[in-house]
């Protein structure tokens, strides 16, 4: 049995929390695999994270060679459970804030992330809070879509942000129960990757609020994707005409989701760094 030391930088989003590994050039932890990851996120055994975002250039990544003329950096995202994963959005604004931080970008501006689900640009606000082109929502067809959870079940809506979603709304809150096994869902063909379920509630004119079970994760503080399913969904079913604006609030705090006229999603929130490290991981 040997050992590798990984040098990690703990941040969060709305309480989505995530660690940060630099490898710029791919050659640190090329193999960062699902056993390590485990490992890293473990709150318990390791330093405890919802996820891990390798900081990769995209010339050295197959996954991000395809963008390495328009984007300098890629987010390589794994779920907690070392599940790859194609997006994040609290995530990747913690990856731009962290990009800006480290130095490892200008300031000021924008700049753009490559992820497995396409170029996600990332604006640096000047009160400090980070707004993401999170692209154009999909609705892939879910007639029939049911979700069961705390031993209830409501309709629900597939939404494609990149990474898929099923958005149920529900009367409160409570109602899905303590969300400790991932949610049910027929017909399972709507996601055969598995899904992150979000259940929701209106909390005034566009002002929502949503509870999040992530696939690969568990229940989360927040999901950046999330929010914008449950408001792109919202807007959907009542006919707003774009521009709008959604407040949306989660466990961790608030995100604000702007519907555009193109159809494309833009959501704006916090991005904290919090802590750094060195783990040895053992492997296998
Ligand atoms: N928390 C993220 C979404 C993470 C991805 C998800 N668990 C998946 O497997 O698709 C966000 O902020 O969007």
């Amino acid at each position: 049995m040997s050992t590798s030391t990984v040098a990690w930088v703990k941040g969060h989003g709305t309480e989505n929390d995530f660690l940060l590994v630099p490898d710029p050039d791919g050659i640190l932890h090329p193999d960062l695999d699902a056993a390590a990851v485990r490992q890293l996120c473990d709150r318990r055994r390791g330093v405890g994270a919802d996820g891990v975002l390798r900081v990769v250039r995209t010339g050295a990544i197959e996954d991000g060679r395809a963008f390495a003329g328009t984007a300098e950096w890629f987010m390589d995202f794994r779920n907690a459970d070392g599940s790859v994963g194609e997006m994040c959005g609290n995530g990747v604004r913690v990856f731009a804030h962290f990009l800006r931080t480290s130095g490892l970008v200008d300031g000021a501006g924008e700049v753009p992330v490559a992820t497995r689900a396409g170029l996600r640009p990332v604006r640096f606000e000047a009160d400090g809070q980070l707004t993401v082109g999170m692209g154009v929502p999909g609705f892939p067809e879910s007639t029939g879509l049911v979700m069961s959870a705390g031993g209830r079940t409501w309709d629900a809506v597939a939404v494609d942000m990149g990474n898929p979603h099923a958005v149920a709304m529900v009367d409160d809150l409570a109602d899905p129960g303590a969300l400790l096994d991932p949610p049910v869902w027929t017909p399972a063909e709507v996601f055969p990757k598995g899904v992150n379920a979000e259940f929701a509630v209106r909390r005034g004119e566009r002002h929502l609020a949503m509870r999040v079970h992530e696939r690969g994760v568990g229940e989360t503080r927040s999901c950046g994707t999330g929010a914008c399913a449950v408001a792109a969904s919202v807007a959907r079913a009542d006919g707003v005409t774009t521009p709008a604006s959604y407040r949306v609030d989660v466990p961790g705090g608030t995100l604000t989701i702007a519907l555009l006229p193109d159809g494309s999603v833009e959501m704006t929130g916090p991005a904290v760094l919090t802590a750094c490290g060195e783990m040895d991981l053992v492997l296998g």
